[in-house]
């Protein structure tokens, strides 16, 4: 039984005053029996995980480079979200891939950077509308999977995000049906590749649209163990009925 997670991607919204979601987060679900997680901008990740150290509410980065250190411009080692206090990281997100070039070979070393820097790799997958028309989301997620995973994930350090990129920011939700099909499809390869004890417990979030008002019944579809939510993690108010949603899904 893979354990149960609520993410939130904050991705480039939110600055100091947005602490106080966190806050507010934090003192609504005192004692979760999920996981919570919220990934603020690079710049709120310090910040963010002083004020949230004896909560409930873990803190993330939403990228790092594959190197320690090194002449690299703009970006973030894996051992630096670490040391300002993130236990995981997003990457592989549709938006780095497509806004950045990431390769899923990239997203491979980066990964490994990740699990060198004790932190959970919360690896996102998803086929984009014309791929899902054309009758290829299953291989495009397939092969996603096969190239961006390294060897060593476990999972207890590795998490999958289904996002279709259709879904993202858009209102659009896949039916039940669809989010069934690909979750057991992930399952399956997770279990084929990493075997029964890992793959089968590596917790599958679904992304894409995420709301209150949806939660329930796409907590209710086999294989879902939570979500990576982006425009309804930004408040407390409305990431909250999503954690309690994920609390009370069996
Ligand atoms: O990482 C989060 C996803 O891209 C979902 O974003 P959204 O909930 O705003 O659709």
């Amino acid at each position: 039984m893979a354990r149960k997670l609520a993410a939130g991607n904050w991705k480039m919204n939110g600055t100091r005053g947005a602490l106080q979601e966190l806050s507010a987060l934090a003192q609504a679900h005192p004692d979760p029996s999920v996981d919570i997680l919220i990934c603020p901008p690079a710049t709120l990740i310090h910040p963010a995980a002083a004020l949230m150290a004896d909560s409930s509410v873990q803190i993330g980065g939403q990228d790092c480079h594959a190197q320690v250190s090194g002449a690299h411009t703009g970006d973030i080692s894996a051992e630096m979200l670490a040391d300002a206090g993130a236990s995981s990281v997003i990457l592989g997100h549709s938006e780095r891939r497509e806004d950045h070039g990431e390769s899923s070979d990239a997203v491979n070393a980066k990964i490994r950077a990740a699990h060198a820097a004790g932190l959970v790799a919360i690896v996102c997958v998803g086929e984009s509308l014309s791929q899902r028309d054309a009758a290829n989301t299953l291989d495009i997620i397939g092969g996603q999977l096969a190239t961006s995973l390294p060897d060593a994930c476990t999972a207890a350090n590795t998490v999958i995000a289904y996002e279709p990129i259709w879904a993202i920011g858009t209102g659009k939700v896949p039916t039940t049906e669809q989010i069934d099909e690909v979750h057991d499809f992930i399952r399956t390869h997770m279990i084929r590749r990493f075997g029964e004890a890992e793959g089968g417990a590596m917790p599958l979030l679904y992304g894409g649209s995420v709301k209150p008002d949806n939660a329930a019944e796409i907590f209710a579809t086999d294989n879902v163990d939570g979500a990576l939510v982006g425009g309804a993690s930004l408040k407390a108010a409305d990431f909250s009925p999503i954690i309690k949603a994920l609390e009370q899904s069996t």
